[in-house]
């Protein structure tokens, strides 16, 4: 090589590295360390059933939007913990193998620092009602299981109905995105066993405080309207509406409670507390006899019986949903959850037309109870028999309750799941106590990581040829010049 050439070898090898050097400092530099993790723990205890939801999130990175997934789900052995009033010690028991699990998907260093979290839904509502003293105890042996492992341990107790729809709603508009967005939020319906929350931002005002709710969340003010309606969960609801038809046949003999929400053919024995066990139905005189319970399989005989549950001739409000329930008009699309998808999507009922789903569900209801057990062998009964009533009052609750319409029944959309984290109100809770979700917008880097390092590389690759091109062009006109002499 010429030995003139050196200098520019050298300075383009220079140059070069100090490339290398700039990407790969920014590199590490700004890397997100993506391997540090932090965990939380919530327990929805619900009516029916307990579920254990881990959530993971990246270190750094907890307090911009959409960073908590549901990295683990467990379910209870058994039925709620409100269903052991009478051996309390054996509602703590019951979680033993999920929070074991537990240990087990947490990385052991993390486990000090992971907070758990038990919350109680309206099955314990209704023990409290019921037997406050059985419901404290319920609560304790919970709080004592808990307790025994390595995680920061943060609760037991037993949520509101405001709480229910609001963090409900939190989580929806959470895993959604939209809550650093100018577009809309998502309403949240939540379909229990023993309650029901409606909550979404309505474009009137709320005229009880009782339904109002107000957040700041990343620098956006929002003014929710909820409302939980206790006794209305999908279980309690079929018991109000056999109880409604009960008092209106026990003075027949023999007792036979002929039921247009159960299949024709199904015919099952039952007793009278079996339907009045509960306070839901507690004004309704208990009396212990047996009684047949004999299905119609007629779904617009069903829908009038459940418009029973349902009193629409009061309110002391410009509008009102039911029982006397101050609501807004419906505003914005809906995500229905929890047992609006179980029974919806079991029926494939999750994306038609009003018309067509009811039309779809009365072929349901009159279907042979043989014939739909013959379809669903593996399906226990008891739930099989019930899906029936179960999309009936869904249907009933959203049109007549909620006051939907065919116009906007394609805006309430059927969900189970957004991305990999279930919608409910567990999430929600988690991001509240934990302050996760801030009250201003954090600052945010100019731009997204990857965009940074690809513009610096980009950067300095235009330096080098800017720089490379000046030379050449020096050296030309040094040539030329040099010529020009001779
Ligand atoms: N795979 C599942 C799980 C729950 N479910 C129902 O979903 C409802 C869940 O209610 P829950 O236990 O959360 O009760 P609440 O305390 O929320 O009222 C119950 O009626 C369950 O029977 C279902 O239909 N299918
Ligand atoms: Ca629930």
């Amino acid at each position: 090589m010429e030995r003139r050439y050196m200098p520019v070898v050298i300075f383009l090898a220079a140059i070069t590295v100090g490339i290398i050097i700039m990407v790969v400092i920014s590199v590490v530099q700004n890397k997100p360390l993506y391997q540090k993790y932090k965990y939380g723990i919530v327990l929805d205890a619900g009516s029916s059933h307990t579920s254990v939801f881990i959530y993971e999130w990246p270190a750094e990175k907890e307090n911009n939007t959409g960073m908590v997934q549901q990295k683990h789900t467990c379910n209870v052995k058994g039925k709620g913990i409100s269903s052991y009033s009478a051996n309390p010690q054996g509602a703590g028991a019951s979680l033993q193998e999920c929070m074991n699990e537990a240990k087990q998907k947490i990385p052991a260093h993390r486990h000090p620092e992971t907070p758990v979290y038990l919350g109680a839904t309206a099955g314990m509502r209704l023990l409290r009602m019921e037997n406050e003293e059985a419901s404290k105890k319920v609560l304790d042996s919970v709080a004592l299981s808990l307790k025994s492992y390595p995680f920061s341990y943060q609760g037991a107790r037993i949520i509101s109905g405001q709480e229910e729809g609001a963090f409900g709603w939190i989580t929806v508009n959470y895993l959604s995105e939209n809550l650093r967005k100018p577009t809309g939020t998502l309403g949240a319906l939540d379909l229990g066993g023993a309650s029901t929350q409606i909550t979404f931002v309505p474009q009137q005002k709320i005229e009880s405080s009782d339904n109002s709710i107000d957040f700041r969340l990343y620098g956006n003010n929002y003014h929710l309207y909820t409302h939980s309606f206790l006794c209305y969960g999908k279980d309690q609801a079929l018991k109000l509406s056999m109880g409604k038809k009960l008092e209106s046949t026990l003075k027949t003999d023999p007792i036979e409670l002929r039921d247009p929400c159960f299949h024709p053919g199904y015919k099952v024995p039952r007793t009278v507390p079996d339907v009045f066990n509960t306070p839901c139905t507690k004004e309704l005189k208990l009396a212990n006899e047996n009684f047949l319970h004999v299905g119609l399989g007629n779904w617009s005989q069903c829908q009038q019986s459940i418009r029973k549950v349902f009193n629409t001739s009061i309110c002391s409000y410009s509008k009102c949903s039911f029982n006397g329930v101050f609501q807004p008009s419906v505003y914005g699309d809906f995500g229905a959850f929890s047992a609006f998808f179980f029974v919806m999507d079991f029926l494939n009922l999750t994306s038609d037309s009003l018309a067509t789903t009811k039309e779809k569900l009365a072929a349901y209801c009159s279907t042979p109870w043989e014939k739909i057990v013959g379809n669903h062998p593996k399906i226990d009964q008891k739930y099989l028999s019930e899906y029936c009533f179960s999309a009936t009052y869904i249907l009933t609750l959203l049109e007549d309750g909620y006051k939907f319409t065919s116009n906007n029944w394609k805006d309430i959309r059927f969900i189970k799941k957004i991305g990999d984290s279930d919608a409910g109100w567990t999430l929600g809770y988690m991001l509240n106590l934990t302050n996760m979700i801030p009250a201003e917008a954090p600052d945010m880097p100019l731009m997204p990581y990857g965009g940074y390092v690809t513009f610096m590389f980009f950067f300095a690759l235009l330096i080098l040829v800017l720089l490379l091109l000046v030379y050449l062009y020096f050296r030309r006109s040094t040539r030329t010049a040099q010529k020009d002499i001779i």
